[in-house]
C-alpha cells in the first residue's frame, strides 16, 4: 500500500469557464491557469503521483510549456493513471476535499465523482468528493479562489 497527498489553489478570474472535477460548471467567473485549472484534478495528480514516487504535476507537465496551454487536465490525469498502471499500482480509494466558498457544489458532486472514477477506471465508491466553505475566512472565504486537498491510497495490482 502507497498514501499519497495533493494540494492545488487556483485564482478566480474572469472570462474564464470553471472546470472542477472534469466538470464545466455554471458560475459567472472560472480559474485562472495556465491549464484549464481543474484544481480539482490537480491535485489528484499530484496524490498519485506522490504515492507512487513520481514527483509532483510541474515535473511531469511544465506550466511554461506551450503544449499544456488551456490543457485538459482530464487528458493529464489519464497520463498519470498511465504511469501508475505501468508501475503496477492501481487506486484503492481517494478521499477529496474542495475548499470554495461559491458556489455551491452539493448539486455536482455525484456527477464529478463519476468522471474521476471513470478516468482511472476505477469504481465510483473508491472516489469520495467534499465540499466545504472556509466560513468566510482567508482567501477561499473571501472569493479570492478556490483550493482542493486529496489523499490517495494506491494498491499493488493483482495478478489475473
Ligand atoms: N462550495 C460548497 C461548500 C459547501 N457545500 C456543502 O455545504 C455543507 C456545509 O458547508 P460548511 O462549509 O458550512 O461546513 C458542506 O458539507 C457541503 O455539503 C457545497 O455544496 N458547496
Ligand atoms: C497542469 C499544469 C500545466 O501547466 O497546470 P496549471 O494551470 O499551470 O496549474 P498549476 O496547478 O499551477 O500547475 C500545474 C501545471 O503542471
Amino acid at each position: 500500500m502507497k498514501i499519497g497527498i495533493g494540494f492545488d489553489v487556483h485564482a478566480f478570474a474572469a472570462d474564464r469557464k470553471l472546470v472542477l472535477g472534469g466538470l464545466t460548471i455554471p458560475y459567472h467567473q472560472g480559474l485562472d491557469g495556465h491549464s484549464d485549472a481543474d484544481v480539482v484534478i490537480h491535485a489528484i495528480m499530484d496524490a498519485l503521483l506522490g504515492a507512487a514516487g513520481l514527483g509532483d504535476i510541474g515535473t511531469h507537465f511544465p506550466d511554461d510549456d506551450p503544449v499544456y496551454k488551456n490543457a485538459d487536465s482530464m487528458k493529464l490525469l489519464k497520463n498519470v493513471h498511465s504511469f501508475i498502471s505501468r508501475d503496477a499500482l492501481e487506486v484503492s480509494n481517494m478521499d477529496i476535499v474542495i475548499m470554495a466558498q461559491q458556489p455551491k457544489l452539493a448539486p455536482y458532486i455525484a456527477e464529478m465523482k463519476d468522471s474521476i472514477a471513470q478516468a482511472l477506471n476505477i469504481s465510483n465508491t473508491a472516489v469520495n468528493v467534499k465540499a466545504t466553505t472556509t466560513e468566510k475566512l482567508g482567501f477561499v472565504g473571501r472569493e479570492e479562489g478556490i483550493a482542493a486537498q486529496v489523499v490517495v491510497l494506491l494498491m499493488t495490482k493483482r495478478e489475473d
